[in-house]
């Protein structure tokens, strides 16, 4: 069997909580792997989290404890703000490029074709703040893309967008990954961007965030996410996580949580 791309075995995470002077457990025992081209989605509820396994697995923050493994470069999108509002679309997509010391005529060769891929080819002058929501959502993944790691982290990166702009960039997200052979790993709280997205959804508990099931979608490739919303078993294995965040949530809500 090929060697996995991610490998995640027993992960804690905690943190020092000032205020009540003791430690949260943000993460507790997680383990997972993930085959190279695999597109994982975790999902989970506010806070359980998925952020902060998602900056483990980037290598901006470290764990407590357990082995983390990651094969190869990972480019990350975060969920807004991941662009800088000084510098053009083009200048941004290019940033990656520019950290590695490429000189500027070879960037603008390298950034065109990804600009075209995510529809900006027009806009590649323009500023962040003279661009809507979702053209600062592409051009992040466009810079992830010209960051080219073999491993694509992707924190709630349309998190933030309207349900149809949301739709659209899911679908080309889909057609981009299906061509790179990149592994993804996509943090959510929608079920239905999960089920829309992943070969494997990672459900994860109400803080401390655990494993709480592995669950294979049953889709095949390439998919077309309107069409797959008539598929009889998309509101079977929607059921089936909707259940699984519902029975947490029902036995990990604190005391202070339920109190009237
Ligand atoms: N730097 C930090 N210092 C202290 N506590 C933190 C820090 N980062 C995260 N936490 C805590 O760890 C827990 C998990 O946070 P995290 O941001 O990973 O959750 P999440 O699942 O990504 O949430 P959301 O879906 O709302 O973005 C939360 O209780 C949060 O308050």
């Amino acid at each position: 069997m090929a060697e996995p791309a991610i490998d995640v075995r027993g992960v804690w995470k905690g943190f020092h909580d000032a205020r009540r002077d003791q430690t949260v457990i943000a993460i507790e025992n997680f383990s997972f792997s993930a085959a190279p081209g695999e597109f994982i989605c975790v999902l989970g509820p506010s806070g359980c989290g998925k952020s902060t396994l998602l900056r483990i697995l980037a290598d901006l923050d470290t764990q407590d404890l357990g082995e983390v493994r990651v094969n190869g470069h990972a480019s990350v999108v975060f969920q807004e703000h991941g662009v800088f509002p000084w510098l053009s679309v083009e200048d941004n997509v290019g940033y990656p490029l520019k950290v590695r010391g490429v000189g500027r005529a070879e960037r603008r060769r390298r950034v065109a074709p990804l600009l075209d891929l995510i529809g900006l080819t027009d806009f590649k002058g323009a500023y962040p703040h003279q661009l809507s929501g979702g053209m600062r959502q592409r051009t992040s993944v466009a810079r992830a893309l010209a960051d080219d790691g073999e491993v694509l982290l992707m924190d709630e990166p349309f998190g933030a967008l309207d349900e149809q702009t949301r739709l659209v960039l899911q679908q080309e997200l889909l057609r981009i990954w299906q061509d790179s052979g990149k592994t993804v790993v996509f943090i959510t709280h929608s079920v239905d961007e999960a089920l829309t997205l992943a070969d494997r959804v990672l459900v994860m508990s109400a803080r401390p965030g655990r494993l709480l099931a592995d669950v294979a979608v049953p889709f095949g490739r390439p998919r077309d996410i309107l069409e797959l919303r008539r598929d009889p078993r998309y509101g079977e294995v929607t059921y089936e996580l909707w259940r699984l965040l519902r029975a947490d949530a029902a036995t990990s809500a604190s005391p202070e949580e339920v109190a009237p």
